[in-house]
């Protein structure tokens, strides 16, 4: 157990909506400033999983959950190599975190990291008011940076809309890597990262599958070079509608009758090389508790959710697309958002949603099955 001076400090910190909301606190984590989309997520728990999932690229996390960092940080728990949120917002910092498997408080692993946060102010009321008006840019500033708020305001009105930002190439490795099968090695999977979690290659690992992590600029070529049975598309930051690169890809592969799958932008990616639209939520689904129907076998799974834009498909019919018969193969249960394609003349489906489950539930395991069961269906 480690001692922690979380939630103690009396540096003075003020969070600014674009709107003109303000919310004073006190700083939590890195004393600064910083800027991004306030988005919120209902997580009770799986805090690390959040803070290191590399699609929340500059955003700025409110946590719905009251008390957050009693766990601590431990090393295992990691998505990915740093903490991608460019800002964290809580209520009640944990004091005292309690875990046997924590070797650092929360405050100070985001301060060790750079990572600027505030607590101490009514994140019910943050939350209702990013229900209400939707995700927008906010900034968080602490210390020496809190000044007169309406100069405060007019730096965060000039800061980057997530709409039209394009951030794969800011967090995706720069060079390719290799995951080993767990056992026998049954397939070569090549997976595009666009801002990939690890446990998403770890989970084909455990099937038996080699997977190439191959840069979000790889070309046909290059995921061709490791001549895989299958085709997988990562999550990650940022507009879909800027993805022009991997929807290219995408198409290559469908072109070809390569089994495909992917997640959450995978599913926005795949959305749009079948010519589907997407959209932006008005605040999207941040979370692990998100109810999702799949359309095939009738059966509602609770899921993981990371998304702010969602496919723009129809519910109830057929689609015709330049690569044969499409459908939606999920929807969300809350709102009817798509929550997943799958194609009927070629092997490929997608998710937006998290079927690795980190943190999350696993109900949606299943899925990496279905890919099994594509690439095996190729090779008879
Ligand atoms: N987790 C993801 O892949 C998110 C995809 C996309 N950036 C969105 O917000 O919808």
């Amino acid at each position: 157990m480690t001692t922690s001076t979380g939630g103690t400090t009396k540096v003075p910190a003020v969070l600014v909506l674009e709107d003109g909301r303000i919310f004073r606190g006190r700083a939590y984590g890195a004393v600064g400033e910083t800027f991004g989309e306030a988005v919120f997520s209902t997580g009770m728990t799986g805090y690390q999983e959040t803070l290191t999932d590399p699609s929340y690229h500059r955003q700025v996390v409110v946590m719905t959950a009251p008390h957050v960092g009693n766990t601590g940080v431990n090393d295992e728990d990691m998505e990915s190599r740093k903490i991608w949120v460019s800002g964290y917002v809580v209520r009640d910092p944990a004091r005292v975190p309690s875990s046997w498997r924590s070797r650092r408080t929360l405050d100070e692993e985001l301060a060790a990291q750079g990572v600027v946060g505030i607590s101490g102010i009514d994140t019910r009321a943050l939350t209702r008011h990013l229900r209400e008006r939707g995700a927008m840019r906010v900034g968080i500033f602490s210390g020496a940076a809190v000044r007169d708020d309406a100069a405060l305001l007019a730096r965060v009105q000039q800061a980057p809309q997530m709409k039209g930002a394009n951030l794969s190439a800011e967090v995706a490795t720069a060079e390719p890597y290799v995951v080993p099968a767990i056992g026998e090695k049954k397939f070569t999977v090549a997976a595009v990262d666009l801002g990939i979690k690890g446990m998403t290659p770890h989970r084909m690992a455990e099937r038996g599958i080699e997977v190439h992590v191959l840069p979000a600029t790889a070309s046909v070529e290059d995921v061709y070079a490791v001549d895989p049975d299958g085709v997988f598309f990562s999550n990650g930051p940022g507009d879909p509608a800027t993805a022009d690169h991997p929807v290219s890809v995408v198409q290559a592969v469908l072109e070809r009758g390569t089994p495909l799958f992917g997640i959450c932008f995978g599913n926005q990616i795949l959305g749009r090389a079948l010519g589907f639209g997407t959209y932006k939520l008005k605040y999207g689904h941040r979370g692990i508790n998100q109810p999702v129907q799949d359309r095939t076998t009738g059966k509602v799974e609770v899921t993981a959710h990371n998304h702010g834009f969602a496919v723009d498909a129809p519910l109830e019919e057929v689609s015709d697309t330049p690569y044969g018969r499409a459908e939606v193969s999920h929807v969300c249960l809350n709102d009817n958002v798509v929550e997943g394609l799958q194609l009927l003349d070629k092997p490929a489906f997608s998710v937006q949603y998290h079927p690795e489950a980190a943190a999350g539930p696993h109900d949606a395991a299943y899925l990496f099955d279905r890919f099994v069961k594509l690439m095996e269906g190729q090779r008879a």
